[in-house]
C-alpha cells in the first residue's frame, strides 16, 4: 500500500476546537469543522463533509476539549474519514505557547508533553486546551505520529534588542521572562503568500502582517523572518483585541491592587476576559461594534477609535522597525471582512507611502488581494490566513522527512 497522505489538524481554543482534515497530495479539504463553547450547556458542534458539501450540527452540552474531540471523532466516522483510518498519516496540533524550547514543529511525546505543561502558567487560556488535545488524540490513536506547531516557533528569530524587556537579566532568566510572540504560524503563512503577491521571493521583501482576530497581534518581517511582534510573554501584550486589554502601563495592575482592592486572579481575569472592545463597549464582534458605530453609539465609536489608535501606533512603530517596508498585510476575521478598520488604521499615512484606495478596500474577496492604489510606494494587501493549511504542511513534511 501507498503510504498516508492525510493530516487532521486540531485548532484548540480556551472554549473552541477547530479541525480540518486534509489530503496533502493536493492540499485538498476532506471535512472541516467546529466544537464552540465547550464546557457550556449550549455548546455546538458544526461538521462539513467538504466533498459533497453536507454539513451537520450537534447542539447540547460538551464538557470539555476530550469531549469535543471524540465528537469530532464520531463525526468523522460517519462520513468514512474516521481516526482508525490507515490512510490517516498524522494529526497536526496548534500549540500556542512553545518558550524558547520548541523552535520548529515537534513529534510529541511524553517529555515534550511535560514541556508544554510546565509553560501553562504563561498561556493560561490556550495551552491546557492544546494539552488535552494531544492527549486526547494519542489516546485514540497512540501509534499515529503527533505533531505540535507552536504559535511562538516563528517568532524565536527575533533580536535580542525586540525580545527582551528592559529589566534586570538574572531574574528575567530565572523566571524565563522574554517575549515570545503568538499567531506565528498565521503571521509565517500571510508573509510569505504577501511576497507571492507581490511576485516577489520572500527573502526580498519587508511586510508588516496584522493579524487581527479574536486575539490580535502585529509583526515585523524582514526578509522572511520575523524581527519583532506585539504579543509577549503571554497573548496579552500589545494590540486592543476582543476581550483583552494588551498594552498598559504596568503599574495600572499595582494601582488595582493596592487601591481598587482586586486579587491577582481578578485583575488577570478582568484584563484578559473582560477588558479590549468588550470591556470599553459591552461587544467584542467588530461587526457589531461597526453596527453601532454607525448608529451613533458613543461607546461604539470610542472602542473602534481606541482600537484604531492602537493599531496605527504599531505600523508606524514596524516601519521603524524595518527602515523599508514593500507591504502591510491585513489578515485573520476582522483584517480580511472590515473594510473600515482597514481604511481607518490606514487614513492619514500618506507621509509613509501608505494608502487605501477605497473601491479596491470596499470589494469583499476570498483570495490575496491588494487594496492600495496603483502606484502607492507601500502596497496595502487583504491576505486570508490559513493557519490549518499550514499546520497541515508542515506536519506532513515532519513526517515524510521522519520516513526518509
Ligand atoms: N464581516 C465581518 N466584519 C467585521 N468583523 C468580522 C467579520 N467577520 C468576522 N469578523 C470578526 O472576526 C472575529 C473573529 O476572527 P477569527 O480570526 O475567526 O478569530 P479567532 O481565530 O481568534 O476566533 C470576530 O470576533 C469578528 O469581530
Ligand atoms: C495566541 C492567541 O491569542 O490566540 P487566539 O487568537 O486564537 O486566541
Ligand atoms: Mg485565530
Amino acid at each position: 500500500m501507498s503510504s498516508p497522505t492525510r493530516v487532521l489538524v486540531l485548532n484548540s481554543g480556551s472554549s473552541s476546537l477547530k479541525y480540518q482534515l486534509l489530503d496533502m497530495r493536493d492540499s485538498s479539504r476532506l471535512a472541516v469543522g467546529l466544537v464552540e463553547r465547550i464546557g457550556e450547556r449550549t455548546s455546538r458542534l458544526k461538521h462539513t463533509h467538504v466533498p459533497d458539501g453536507s454539513t451537520r450540527e450537534q447542539n447540547g452540552p460538551i464538557a470539555d476539549h476530550e469531549a469535543a474531540l471524540k465528537a469530532v471523532a464520531g463525526e468523522l466516522a460517519r462520513d468514512g474519514l474516521g481516526l482508525d483510518s490507515p490512510e490517516l498519516a498524522a494529526i497536526g496540533h496548534r500549540v500556542v505557547h512553545g518558550g524558547m524550547f520548541f523552535t520548529e514543529p515537534t513529534l510529541v511525546d511524553d517529555s515534550v508533553l511535560t514541556e508544554i505543561e510546565r509553560l501553562i502558567p504563561v498561556a493560561p487560556l490556550h495551552n491546557p486546551a492544546n494539552l488535552t488535545g494531544l492527549r486526547t488524540a494519542r489516546a485514540l490513536r497512540p501509534d499515529l505520529p503527533q505533531v505540535a506547531v507552536f504559535d511562538t516557533a516563528f517568532h524565536t528569530t527575533m533580536p535580542e534588542a525586540a525580545a527582551r524587556y528592559a529589566i534586570d537579566p538574572k531574574i528575567a532568566d530565572r523566571h524565563r521572562i522574554r517575549r515570545y510572540g503568538f499567531h506565528g504560524t498565521s503571521h509565517a503563512y500571510v508573509s510569505r503568500e504577501t511576497a507571492r503577491l507581490l511576485g516577489k521571493d520572500p527573502a526580498e521583501v519587508n511586510v508588516i502582517v496584522l493579524h487581527l482576530g479574536n486575539g490580535a497581534s502585529a509583526s515585523a518581517v524582514q526578509g522572511g523572518r520575523c524581527v519583532d511582534t506585539s504579543m509577549g510573554l503571554t497573548p496579552l501584550e500589545g494590540l486592543v483585541m476582543g476581550t483583552r486589554s494588551g498594552d498598559l502601563d504596568p503599574a495600572v495592575i499595582f494601582h488595582l491592587e493596592r487601591v481598587g482592592g482586586m486579587s491577582t486572579d481578578e485583575i488577570d481575569t478582568l484584563l484578559n476576559k473582560r477588558s479590549g472592545l468588550f470591556g470599553l463597549c459591552g461587544d467584542n464582534d467588530m461587526r457589531e461594534i461597526r453596527r453601532r458605530v454607525d448608529a451613533g453609539d458613543e461607546a461604539a465609536k470610542l472602542a473602534f477609535d481606541i482600537y484604531i489608535h492602537r493599531l496605527k501606533k504599531y505600523i508606524g512603530a514596524y516601519y521603524a522597525v524595518l527602515g523599508r517596508v514593500d507591504a502591510v498585510a491585513f489578515t485573520a476575521g476582522v483584517g480580511e471582512n472590515a473594510a473600515p478598520v482597514r481604511e481607518a488604521a490606514v487614513a492619514g499615512l500618506e507621509g509613509l507611502g501608505l494608502a487605501v484606495d477605497a473601491g479596491l478596500n470596499a470589494v469583499r474577496g476570498d483570495g490575496p488581494r491588494l487594496i492600495s492604489p496603483e502606484d502607492a510606494r507601500v502596497k496595502v494587501a487583504v491576505v486570508p490566513t490559513d493557519e490549518e493549511l499550514e499546520i497541515a504542511t508542515q506536519t506532513y513534511a515532519l513526517v515524510e522527512k521522519n520516513n526518509g
